[in-house]
């Protein structure tokens, strides 16, 4: 299969196998989105690296569609600038942008064959006949969509119309490809197909720059090389997606990127030794941690992923607390525990039961690693 190069959406650029497979950055510089008075987009500083799938994630409302279609050119910025490698787009038509833009329903046209859909930017732009043919073949085979070239999308399942949609957007060979909730139309397994098939398009153009638009965390820890957590209009944290979910800078992020125990504690010892860890206090227990800075007295937040508990302490599991076992869950390949900790519900993600488990209103211990802790600052709201 040949891959695809991208360059701008201009097909009679010349100088496209020079610039095969060099990706281009999408830069927000300040940019910031109104409608009549009612602000959606704070300004908004933010840069998504050559190759890189940035995806944007966070409650309905808080900004995400309306920053990718500033990007887009269909909202324009009360103020800032949107840059696309090294090109001001903020003036340009949508068209004059070099995107592919992939959005939930498929939109593909429904009187016309896969070809023909997939054809459409190209005709549109005038290319010549050969040309047409030959970026409609590459781009359906990326897609894994060669043999349904003659249908029509009423004859395709809603994960092949995806998958159509998204060569329409590829064989205009766009700097950027925007996808907007592209998956939220399917249903669960065919999702987790697509995400994979998602990320195997990645593999395969690795110069393509995404920026993919969810409010599934789910699809955005498989996919993004970084995450953006939108809230309110404003970005709440960025960063590599490893080390948000590992290390979240605050409590909305660490509600937001999957499940997570937040415990109120007061800071014993700040960080000490290479591993930066420090020492909290939960009521008598004194519980180690990746520390951000805190000093001895600080009140803040203890996290613990569900999957990280156990209900056995070994020379890993060093920090040890007491509950109340609430409730159980059997869920098949997990077992879910709500246990209360001071007050603060704990939840538990467990593969393996001891052979008896205490009954609910019994104390139970529960043990964790240092390094899957991690103290986390309140949010501070303005
Ligand atoms: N054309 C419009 N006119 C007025 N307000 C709008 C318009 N489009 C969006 N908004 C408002 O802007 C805010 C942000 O909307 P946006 O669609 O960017 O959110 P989102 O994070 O993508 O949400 P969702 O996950 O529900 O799609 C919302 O309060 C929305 O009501």
């Amino acid at each position: 299969m040949s891959v695809p190069a991208f360059t701008g959406s201009n097909v009679m650029d010349v100088d496209a196998a020079k610039i095969r497979g060099a990706g281009s950055n999408v830069h927000f510089d300040k940019v910031s989105v109104a409608y009549g008075a009612h602000v959606v987009l704070h300004p908004l500083t933010l840069d998504i690296a050559p190759g890189e799938i940035l995806a944007m994630i966070g409650p309905s409302g808080s900004g995400k569609t309306t920053a990718l279609r500033a990007v887009a050119g269909f909202v324009r910025p009360a103020s800032g600038r949107i840059r696309i490698g090294a090109t001001d787009v903020t003036d340009l038509p949508p068209y004059e942008r070099g995107l592919g833009m992939v959005v939930q329903n498929y939109a593909l046209f429904p009187h016309m064959r896969v070809e023909d859909n997939v054809a459409f930017g190209l005709r549109a732009q005038g290319a010549d006949k050969a040309l047409i043919g030959e970026r409609v073949k590459d781009s359906l085979a990326t897609v894994g969509m060669l043999g349904f070239a003659k249908r029509y999308p009423r004859e395709l399942s809603g994960g092949q119309q995806q998958r159509v949609a998204i060569a329409r957007a590829l064989a205009v060979r766009p700097r950027v490809l925007l996808l907007d909730e592209p998956l939220s139309a399917l249903d669960a397994q065919i999702r987790r197909n697509m995400v994979e098939e998602i990320a195997k398009l990645h593999r395969d153009l690795p110069g393509l720059t995404i920026l993919y638009v969810t409010h599934d965390q789910t699809e955005a820890l498989t996919l993004a090389d970084k995450i953006a957590i939108m809230r309110d209009g404003r970005v709440s944290s960025h960063g590599p997606t490893a080390e948000l979910y590992r290390r979240p800078p605050n409590r909305f992020t660490a509600e937001f990127l999957g499940r997570a125990n937040l415990l109120p504690v007061t800071v014993a010892e700040g960080a000490a030794g290479p591993k930066g860890l420090a020492k909290a206090r939960l009521g008598n227990a004194v519980l180690a941690g990746a520390a951000r800075g805190e000093k001895p007295g600080d009140k803040t937040l203890l996290c613990i992923r569900p999957q990280h508990l156990s209900l056995t302490g070994d020379e890993e599991h060093t920090n040890r607390i007491v509950g109340t076992l609430k409730e159980v869950h059997w869920q098949g390949e997990l077992t879910h525990l709500v246990l209360d900790v001071d007050g603060t519900p704990v939840r538990v993600s467990a593969t393996r039961l001891p052979v008896s488990l205490p009954e609910p209103g019994s104390a139970m211990p529960l043990f964790f690693a240092p390094g899957d802790t991690s103290l986390v600052p309140e949010d501070v709201r303005g």
